[in-house]
Formats: structure tokens, sequence, C-alpha cells
């Protein structure tokens, strides 16, 4: 079964997901010199800036200079754009570290900004497959209120996705959520993870989550996820995403 950890607000969801976000990191580190970790763009990257970046019980327990940072799904486009996931990690990790005293940062994997425009999206997502290592301590999520994780959307326009069983990165086009580009990471890549772990955080997420929790929908991609590799799956959510909903609710802290 996958673990439903639950909390009244955004801080101390953020405490306690960077505390399992260390906890990973220092199994990875035990066995040797890399921490592997994948993260996704949206409202996940405010939880890491409050958890690692900001919190004062946890911040120095960050070992940065052992990560390695790749995105589990990226927007076809610069990475000083707006809609860059890259962008956004920068700015709510990578910033605020350089006004940290000495802090040493992460080594980054961005997508080959050199492709973008030239009507090259496979080869973004080949190119981009070729930085990834064999498999990943921590890959972090997001879920769309379509129950899309990664850029891996629901229904039949995206079903080649889902159905990708040899690359571990692929082009994800026409997205429903703009902008329309994107790479992703596939199935086979998600499975080979240490561990797996979402954040929904707010309303507007009580539905899909609903239909991912209480009714292990598999048609949703986030569901799919949930249901497949339940055993590496964590999902930190707010009282607001899983209102009414049948859950236990517990922490990762009292797990
Ligand atoms: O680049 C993307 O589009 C994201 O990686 C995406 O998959 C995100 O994780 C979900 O859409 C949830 O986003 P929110 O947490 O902002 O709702």
């Amino acid at each position: 079964m996958a673990s439903v950890y639950t909390y009244d607000g955004s801080k101390t969801l953020a405490h306690d997901l960077a505390k399992y976000i260390i906890a990973q990191q220092d199994n990875a580190l035990q066995n040797g010199k890399r921490f592997n970790i994948a993260v996704s763009g949206g409202s996940l990257l405010k939880a890491l800036n409050a958890g690692l970046i900001q919190d004062p019980e946890l911040k120095s327990k960050v070992e940065w200079s052992h990560w390695h940072v790749y995105f589990c799904d990226e927007r076809i486009v610069a990475l000083e754009h707006e809609d860059s996931n890259y962008g956004a990690f920068k700015k709510q990790v990578l910033d605020p570290l350089l006004e940290e005293d000495g802090a040493l940062g992460p080594t980054c994997y961005a997508i080959n900004e050199s492709l973008v425009g030239l009507s090259e999206n496979d080869r973004i997502a080949a190119e981009y497959e070729t930085l990834l290592p064999d498999h990943f301590d921590l890959i972090l999520l997001g879920c769309g209120p379509d129950g899309h994780t990664c850029s891996l959307f629901p229904g039949e326009t995206h079903e080649y996705l889902l159905e990708e069983t040899q690359k571990r990165v692929a082009w994800c086009h026409s997205s429903p959520k703009p902008p329309s580009d994107r790479v992703t990471f596939t199935l086979p890549m998600l499975e080979s993870a240490q561990a797996l772990a979402f954040v929904a955080e707010g309303a507007s997420k009580q539905p899909i989550l609903e239909r991912i929790i209480e009714g292990h929908d598999t048609s949703l991609p986030a569901g799919l996820v949930t249901e497949n590799y339940q055993s590496a799956v964590s999902w930190f959510v707010d009282e607001a995403a899983v209102k009414g909903v049948s859950v236990k609710r517990e922490t990762y802290s009292s797990h």
C-alpha cells in the first residue's frame, strides 16, 4: 500500500517532506557518493524551498554538493523562460542557496537548450535520456487536477506515453496544459526509482485524490503510478486535498 501523509498546512507538510528527502539522501550516501533525485515543476518547488532552504532545523542536513538533480518533465522552452521547470527550480532552490554562506550547490541536468525551437523535440528527449543515471534514489512528483503526473497526461491522445516500454524519456506533444511541447520521464524510468513521492495541496486536488486514493483509479497516470509501484510510493497531502476522502490520517514523523 502507498503511504499517505496528511498535514494541516503547507509549513508542516514542507517540514516532513524535507525530513523524508533527507532520509533518502542519507540512505543513498551510505552506499555511494551521489544522491540521484528528480524533481517536477509546479507547487512542489515551493515546498522544497520552505523545507530544504528556509527550515532552520533541517537546512544544515542537506548535503547539496552530493545531489545530482534531474527534471521528471521539462517544457521545451529556453531555460530563462518563465515556463521552464529548470528556471523554476533555480528560482526556488539554486538562487536562494547562493545567499547561504559557503553553501555548495547541487549538480543539475537541464535539457539541451540549443535544440529548443528547431523542431528537434525527439532529439531533446533522447539526449536528456543519455544524461540519466541507471536509477533514481528519489523522484518527486506532482499531480495535476486531471490526474497527470510528470507530463504523462490521461486520455487517448497521450496513451502513447503510457505505452512506452523502451524510452526512459519521451517527447510529449499537444500537452493540454501549456506549453504544448515537453519532455517527460516514462513509466520504465519511474518504475526503477527507489522511492517516489507525490506532493498535492489544496481543494482543487480533492476530486482527483478521491479517485486515486479511495477509488484506486488506474486510468489516471498518477493513479497508475500509485497502484503499480505502491511499496515505493508516498503521498504528502494537506487536509484540503483529501477532505472527505477515506484515508488513515498519519504523518511521516509519527510513522
Ligand atoms: O511541468 C509540469 O507541468 C509539472 O511537472 C507537472 O507535472 C506538475 O507537477 C503538476 O501539474 C502539478 O502541478 P501543481 O502542483 O502546480 O498543481
